[in-house]
C-alpha cells in the first residue's frame, strides 16, 4: 500500500520527540508509586501493625485483576477498538483513582482487628484490602497504559528512531522507580507514612495532563494525515493468540520474562527492607542503595539497545543477564557478607543485569513473532509476566513471615506497650492530647524504637512464649513509669509530648536490648528464592539460543542491517 509520509507531522523530529516525553510522563508517575510504598515496609509494620504477609498480599495486588480477569487481554482488545487517545486517558484516570483509594485506606483509621474473609486468601485485615484494591486498579491502568505507550511510540516511529525512542521510554520510566526508592522513606520519616502516595497522586496528575496535551497533538498527527494514504493497523483478534501460543520460541521467552522480572521487580519491593535489616543502613538512606539499580538502567538500556540494534548476539545478551542474576543474588544470600558497600556493588550489577535482558529481549519478539500479531503477543506476555508479578511478591511476604516467626508478634508487642506508657504517663502528669495527636506520637516512637534495635542488635534470635513476652510488656511499663515518675510539666504540650517520647523510647529500647526481642528480619530463604529464578532463567535463555539456531530467527543477528 502505498505510504506518503512528507506531510505527516511524524516528519517532525520536534513533534515526535514531544509526544515521546508527553505519553512516558504517566509512565514515570506509575513507576513511581509503583515503589512509593515499599521503602516505607517497617513504618507500615511498625505504625499500622501490617506483617510481611500483609505487605505480600499488597504489593502481589498489583496483578489481581490483570491476571484473575484477563485485564490485560482486554486493554489490547480495547486499545484496538478506542485507540490509543481514549485507552490512554482511561489507563491514566485508573491510574489516578486506584492511587487515591490507596491514599484513603492508607489515612483511614480502621480497628485494630478489622479484618475480612476472602475466598482463596483468607483472613484479610480491612486496611490491607481496601489499599490491595487501589493497587489492583492501578495494576490493570499501568499495564493497559504500557501497551497503549508501546503503540503510541511504534506510530510515531515506524521507520524512524523506534528502538532509541522505546529505551527513552523505559528510562523515563525507570527515573520513577528511582525516585520512589530514593525519596518515599524520607519523605514519610519527615512527613507522614502515607506523604509519598500523596506525591504520587501528584504525579499522576501530572501524567494525566501531559497525556491530554498528547491528545491534541495526536489529534493534530491525524489531521496532517488526513489526505494521505497510510498502512491500516491489524486489528487485535483473539484467534491471533491461538497462533502465538503454539509457538515454542515464544513459549521461551515468554517464561524468561517472567523468571528474570520476577528476580527484579519484587525483589525491588523489598530492597529497603532487606538493606535495614540484613546491612544495617540507616533507614532514611537505606532506599539510595536499591535506586542505583533503575538508575543505571535508565542509561545502560539505551546503550545495550543500540549495541544489540548493530552487533546482534540477543540471545547471548540475555544468558550474559541471567547469569548476573545467579550471581547477585548468590552473593546477597550469603549470611557472613553484610557489608553494606558489597551490596550496593551487586545492586549496580543487577541494573547491568537488568538493562541487558530487557534491552535485548523486548526487540527480540519481532523476530519471532509477526508483525500483525506484536501487539496480541506483547500482552499474552505481559499478562504471564503478571502472574509472576502477583505470585513473586506475595510468596515472598508468607515465606519471611514463616522463616522469622515473632518480628511482627514482637512489633506489635512494643506497639501495644508504647501505647500504654504513653496513657500511664500522660495522665500521671494531667496532660490531655486528642486521638490523632496521640495516634501519631506512638506511630513515631515505635517507629523511632524499632528502627534503633534494628540498626544496633547484632543479637541472635531468641524464642519467647506468650507469657515471656507479657513479661517484657510489663517490665517496658513499669521502667517507663519508674523514669516518668521524675518528669515535670512546666512547659507547652508539646514539648512535653517530646520529652514523654524520649523516655518512652529509651526505656523500651533497653527493655528489648535486655530480653533480646527480636524485630529484626533474615532475609535469607527470600533471597534464595530469587537466586532460584536466576538459574531458570538461565535455563530458558539457553533454550531460547538453541530453539534460535534451529529456527532460524535471527536473534543473535544485528537489527539493523548494512
Ligand atoms: C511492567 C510492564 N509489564 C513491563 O514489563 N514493562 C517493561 C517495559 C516493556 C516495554 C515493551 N515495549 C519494563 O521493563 O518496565
Amino acid at each position: 500500500m502505498t505510504e506518503t509520509i512528507k506531510r505527516s507531522l511524524r516528519e517532525s523530529p520536534k513533534a515526535r520527540w514531544t509526544a515521546m516525553v508527553l505519553v512516558s510522563l504517566s509512565a514515570f508517575g506509575a513507576y513511581y508509586f509503583n515503589y512509593a510504598l515499599s521503602p516505607v515496609k517497617p513504618m507500615l509494620e511498625s505504625a499500622l501493625g501490617w506483617t510481611s504477609s500483609d505487605f505480600g498480599t499488597y504489593t502481589s495486588s498489583y496483578a489481581w485483576f490483570n491476571v484473575y480477569f484477563f485485564m490485560l487481554i482486554f486493554s489490547g482488545i480495547i486499545l484496538d477498538k478506542l485507540g490509543i487517545r481514549l485507552t490512554g486517558l482511561s489507563s491514566a484516570l485508573l491510574m489516578l483513582i486506584g492511587t487515591g483509594i490507596n491514599y484513603w485506606a492508607v489515612v483511614t483509621d480502621f480497628p485494630d482487628a478489622a479484618q475480612v474473609a476472602l475466598p482463596l486468601i483468607g483472613e484479610i485485615k480491612t486496611q490491607v484490602l481496601y489499599s490491595s484494591l487501589g493497587f489492583a486498579l492501578f495494576g490493570v491502568g499501568t499495564e493497559a497504559s504500557g501497551i497503549t505507550l508501546t503503540k503510541a511510540i511504534v506510530r510515531w516511529f515506524k521507520g524512524k528512531e523506534l528502538a532509541l525512542a522505546m529505551g527513552l521510554q523505559m528510562s523515563i520510566a525507570r527515573m520513577g522507580t528511582a525516585l520512589a526508592l530514593a525519596v518515599a522513606l524520607p519523605l514519610a520519616i519527615n512527613f507522614h507514612y502515607s506523604s509519598p502516595i500523596l506525591w504520587a497522586f501528584v504525579l499522576m496528575f501530572i501524567g494525566v495532563i501531559a497525556f491530554v496535551m498528547y491528545i491534541f497533538l495526536d489529534l493534530k498527527l491525524e489531521k496532517s494525515e488526513k489526505e494521505i494514504e497510510v498502512d491500516e493497523e491489524e486489528p487485535f483478534r483473539l484467534r491471533d493468540i491461538l497462533s502465538i501460543i503454539k509457538n515454542r520460541g515464544f513459549w521461551y521467552i515468554a517464561i524468561l520474562c517472567v523468571l528474570f522480572y520476577s528476580a527484579v521487580f519484587p525483589f525491588l519491593y523489598y530492597a529497603t527492607d532487606f538493606m535495614i535489616n540484613k546491612y544495617r543502613v540507616a533507614p532514611g538512606v537505606a532506599g539510595i542503595i536499591p535506586s542505583l539499580l533503575p538508575f543505571g538502567t535508565i542509561f545502560l538500556t539505551p546503550l545495550f539497545g543500540g549495541i544489540y540494534d548493530k552487533k546482534g548476539k540477543g540471545a547471548t545478551i540475555m544468558i550474559i543477564g541471567a547469569l548476573l542474576l545467579i550471581l547477585v543474588h548468590g552473593v546477597l544470600a550469603i549470611p557472613f557478607l553484610d557489608n553494606w558497600i558489597l551490596a550496593s556493588a551487586m545492586v549496580v550489577v543487577l541494573g547491568i543485569a537488568f538493562s541487558l535482558v530487557p534491552s535485548a529481549m523486548w526487540p527480540a519478539v519481532p523476530k519471532i513473532i509477526p508483525e500483525k500479531r506484536l501487539g496480541t503477543a506483547y500482552a499474552v506476555i505481559f499478562w504471564i509476566q503478571n502472574i509472576g508479578l502477583m505470585l513473586v511478591p506475595l510468596l515472598l511476604g508468607i515465606v519471611l513471615d514463616a522463616t522469622n516467626p515473632s518480628v511482627a508478634t514482637n512489633k506489635a508487642l512494643i506497639r501495644s506497650s508504647v501505647e500504654q506508657s504513653y496513657s500511664t504517663l500522660l495522665a500521671q502528669n494531667n496532660i490531655t492530647v486528642d486521638a490523632d495527636e496521640m495516634k501519631r506520637a506512638v506511630e513515631t516512637t515505635t517507629t523511632t524504637v524499632v528502627d534503633s534495635v534494628v540498626k544496633t542488635s547484632f543479637y541472635k534470635e531468641i524464642e519467647h512464649s506468650a507469657a515471656e513476652k507479657e513479661d517484657v510488656k510489663n517490665e517496658i511499663l513499669k521502667q517507663v513509669a519508674t523514669a516518668g515518675g521524675a518528669f515535670e510539666t512546666d512547659e507547652d504540650k508539646s514539648t512535653s509530648i517530646n520529652k514523654i517520647q524520649q523516655i518512652i523510647t529509651e526505656q523500651t529500647y533497653q527493655v528489648i536490648e535486655k530480653n533480646k526481642l527480636n524485630i529484626r528480619y533474615n532475609y535469607q530463604a527470600d533471597i534464595l528464592i530469587f537466586a532460584m529464578l536466576g538459574v531458570l532463567s538461565l535455563i530458558f535463555a539457553f533454550l531460547l539460543k538453541r530453539e534460535d539456531r534451529k529456527k532460524g530467527y535471527g536473534l543473535e543477528l544485528p537489527n539493523i542491517k548494512e
